[in-house]
């Protein structure tokens, strides 16, 4: 025997002089389960290395210290167990339900279902639990199956075996050798198996519902999701079947039967048994989906979608930018020579570099000037602006404004110098037309110095260059200008990142699927790049630049068509690759979902009646205003007199006033400044209140300057009063008049949107989108007949109260006052 060996009998009886009563044979279990090896019934003698008897022999004393408290615990148990039984016997059953909650109550350290557990098994099957024995009477640590039944049933009552794992003493902490718990659950798991009353469960199961036991078979792996399903197989399962499936708020009813396989009708009839009622379109009540997606077996984790839409703007170290090319955009009033001017830049430039000329191919180009690049944007100044900055995309960097030098400044002139400073983008004058004998330059500077469009020579900070678009004259100097202005505001990217840029335009093309003009803005992209914008996905299959050659790569400040959509993009959305596909994929659902949840939840932009709210939460530190009125004068007033509030937190901006309608531009102004519009005397478009109440734009009506005024003052101080509110009902176009003798002028209308109804509160007379009337109707009728309403699409003739200015043309607008209170704090 070597020194480093002990026999099993030797350490036996050491253990048992130090009072640990135990046998060989004990040991020699305890070995083979330490070796996870048997040794033959009856064996005695086994040697053992210094490490597994120093380990015996603390598992043997280790037992033996945890002995007494372990029976205190697990007697107290088994006293309240035997109880609760013997009160059953009895017929008190209900005692028996209180008792073992007392019991959970007890050893809360213990996770209550193991208590349970042990306390819904019963009696006799506790004390065969081997590992009872093996803490509880060292002298028999490992117990085998057949001889475990036969020591229990010699032990007698009093003596019963103590529950291992279970019960602590309240205040001793019991320890248990690792081991030991895992063979309890191990026997646990077991136990459960064969478990007859599961076998029932089952059966019984199979037996209520035969059917879905048997849809449920069929289930397609994860990689044939795409695959079509045979008509014969007749599969009911409409995606492959998932373990778990995260879900997000918004997900509608027959998105959730997708994703967790399963058919829409029975997944529906499932809500149905919950006394749940939903439509397959109506987003899906997260709780009732938790359980049904429960019941067919598949775990749910909800989500929110924005978790999913984490595209990192990545913080770029100035050592990683180079210069790029600025990107341009050409305002100005109608006629005064915009698509002319871009037409000469680019014919210069492509007769230079290519002989015979290209047709441009897409709504941007690149012009390049002594070997530096500048690149347009070619789509009408307003959308390719304040569209794009509406949804918060700035692409343009400079803003060359085209202004006839015979004509001078105009409404659109103004309004393009007012979206440029709104946007804070510096502005490049393009004085067009300089070859007219009628030319006026100096003019031209004057009266752009009143708007703050001051030439250099002035002390200003506007660089004017003079042109002839028609005549070719000073297109040179205008983009030696331009790249100066870029020089001066050092624009510049990293080309080597993920490609990130902005959609300017995009279309269905029946050939080639969505295609998209995409301004690169920083980063490059490449053939095969995965990418998302809004919620458009897709992996770029072919590029395009803007002669119609296909390229491989584009860096930044490029505008490249793209080949590679799911679906057709919004013009203004934001371009970003990402990893791969599927990461494009899920960020465009999410967006999806996130979407459909905004739009129901409808959010304004600013409102007044919100104003003083959200200047006490911080959120507003400046109110932008939109002013539109009837004549010069009343703009000119209400402009001064609400620039004149003060309020210690918040500024008051007018950002463009200007006499004539609400228009489209004028929403999309305010939208993207988050501004408010002020109309006196004056109406919005159709198309404007369409696209304001689309877009959240708060407009307000006045024909009295004070109330206008008055309203902003008590919005800043939170005191906006309840206000009258009108709702506009409906809108007739006059289309014929009828003088009547005695009676008046009858307008011949048809009723253009809406409802014009007799109830109304009132009808105003607009031409050209400015009041010439308010009052009321004071007849209504269809083919003579004296009627309550006129719908949409119908032919009515009305005639207003005391007025009979009616001509072809006009608009009359029939509304109602609603009393709204103000939603304040
Ligand atoms: N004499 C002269 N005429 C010009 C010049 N530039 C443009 N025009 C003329 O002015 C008119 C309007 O030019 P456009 O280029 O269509 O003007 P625009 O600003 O694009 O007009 P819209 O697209 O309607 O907003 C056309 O008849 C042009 O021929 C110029 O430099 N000199």
């Amino acid at each position: 025997m070597l020194d480093k060996e002990i026999k099993s009998t030797e350490l036996a009886k050491e253990l048992k002089e130090s009072g640990i009563n135990i046998k060989a044979t004990d040991v020699v279990r305890e070995l083979a389960r330490m070796r996870g090896v048997e040794f033959k019934k009856g064996t005695t003698l086994v040697k053992l290395t210094i490490e597994e008897a120093d380990r015996i022999r603390q598992i043997f004393r280790q037992a033996k210290v945890a002995q007494p408290k372990i029976k205190t615990a697990t007697a107290k148990a088994v006293e309240i167990k035997k109880k609760a039984e013997g009160k059953k016997v009895e017929g008190v059953q209900r005692t028996e339900e209180r008792e073992k909650e007392k019991l959970v109550e007890k050893v809360e350290r213990i996770p209550p279902q193991k208590v349970r557990d042990f306390l819904e098994t019963p009696l006799k099957e506790v004390e065969k639990v081997e590992k009872v024995e093996k803490v509880e009477r060292p002298k028999e640590p490992v117990i085998k199956k057949e001889e475990e039944k036969k020591e229990f049933e010699e032990e007698k009552e009093g003596e019963l075996p103590p529950i291992i794992p279970i019960i602590p003493d309240e205040e001793v902490e019991t320890k248990i050798p690792v081991r030991f718990k895992k063979e309890i659950d191990v026997e646990k798991v077991e136990k459960f198996k064969v478990k007859p009353g599961m076998q029932k469960a089952f059966q019984a199961i199979k037996k209520i519902e035969p059917k879905k036991w048997i849809e449920q078979k069929p289930f397609k792996k994860a990689k044939d999701k795409f695959k079509k399903v045979e008509p014969a197989s007749a599969l009911p399962i409409t995606a492959p079947r998932r373990k778990s499936i995260k879900l997000e708020e918004g997900t509608t009813v027959k998105e959730f039967a997708e994703l967790i396989g399963q058919k829409i009708s029975d997944v529906i009839k499932k809500f149905m048994e919950l006394g749940y009622m939903p439509t397959i379109n109506q987003p899906v009540d997260m709780d009732a989906a938790v359980l049904v997606a429960d019941s067919f077996g598949v775990k749910v984790e909800i989500v929110a979608p924005e978790q999913l839409d984490v595209i990192e703007e990545l913080v770029e170290e100035s050592a990683n930018l180079i210069h790029r090319p600025p990107v341009v955009t050409i305002m100005g009033h109608v006629d005064h020579g915009k698509t002319s001017l871009l037409d000469a830049i680019r014919q210069t430039k492509v007769t230079e570099t290519e002989a015979g000329g290209i047709t441009q191919h897409i709504g941007a180009y690149k012009v390049s000037l002594q070997g530096k690049d500048i690149t347009f944007l070619d789509t009408p100044g307003h959308e390719a602006f304040t569209a794009l900055r509406a949804r918060g995309a700035k692409v343009t960097d400079i803003v060359v404004l085209v202004v006839a030098a015979d004509d001078g400044v105009m409404p659109q002139t103004i309004e393009a110098i007012d979206h440029s400073k709104a946007a804070n983008v510096p502005i490049v004058v393009a004085i067009n037309k300089i070859d007219k004998p009628e030319a006026n330059p100096a003019r031209i500077k004057n009266e752009l110095a009143e708007y703050g469009i001051v030439p250099e020579e002035w002390g200003g900070q506007n660089i004017f260059v003079e042109v002839s678009a028609k005549k070719k004259i000073g297109i040179e100097q205008l983009l030696e200008m331009i790249l100066l202005q870029a020089e001066i505001m050092e624009l510049k990217a990293n080309p080597n990142r993920p490609a990130r840029g902005t959609i300017i335009e995009a279309k269905l093309d029946r050939g080639r699927g969505p295609v998209a003009t995409v301004l690169i803005q920083s980063g490059t992209l490449r053939i095969g790049d995965a990418f998302v914008a809004g919620t458009a996905s897709g992996k770029v299959r072919a590029l395009i630049d803007d002669t119609g050659k296909k390229i491989n790569e584009a860096g930044p400040s490029t505008p490249v068509e793209i080949i590679g959509f799911s679906e057709v993009p919004t013009a203004g959305d934001v371009f970003t690759c990402v990893e791969d596909e599927k990461k494009a994929r899920q960020i465009a659902l999410a967006r999806l979902q996130k979407q459909r949840l905004a739009e129901a939840a409808r959010h304004k932009k600013l409102t007044l009646d919100e104003l003083y709210s959200k200047i006490k939460e911080g959120q507003i530190k400046e109110l932008g205003i939109v002013i539109k009125g009837d004549v010069q004068g009343s703009v000119e007033a209400i402009r001064s007199a609400l620039e004149g509030i003060t309020h210690p937190e918040v500024k008051v901006r007018v950002i463009h006033a200007a006499v004539g309608g609400i228009n489209e531009s004028d929403v999309m102004l305010a939208a993207a400044s988050n501004a408010i519009i002020i109309g006196f005397n004056v109406r919005p478009e159709l198309k404007a209140s369409n696209l304001a109440e689309k877009e959240g734009v708060d407009i307000r009506l006045y024909n009295i300057i004070y109330d206008a005024i008055e309203d902003v003052k008590k919005a800043l101080e939170g005191m906006l009063e309840p206000t009258l509110k009108e709702k506009i009902l409906g809108r007739a176009e006059v289309r014929q008049t009828f003088q009547v003798s005695r009676l008046g002028t009858i307008a011949g209308c048809y009723v253009i949107d809406g409802v014009i109804s007799r109830a109304s509160d009132g009808i105003r007379v607009i031409r050209d989108n400015i009041v010439i009337y308010e009052g009321r109707i004071a007849s209504l009728k269809r083919f003579k007949e004296d009627v309550k309403e006129a719908q949409t699409g119908y032919e009515c003739g009305i005639m207003i109260e005391n007025f009979n200015d009616i001509k072809v043309g006009d608009i009359l607008e029939n509304y109602i006052i609603e009393k709204i209170a103000a939603k304040l704090n």
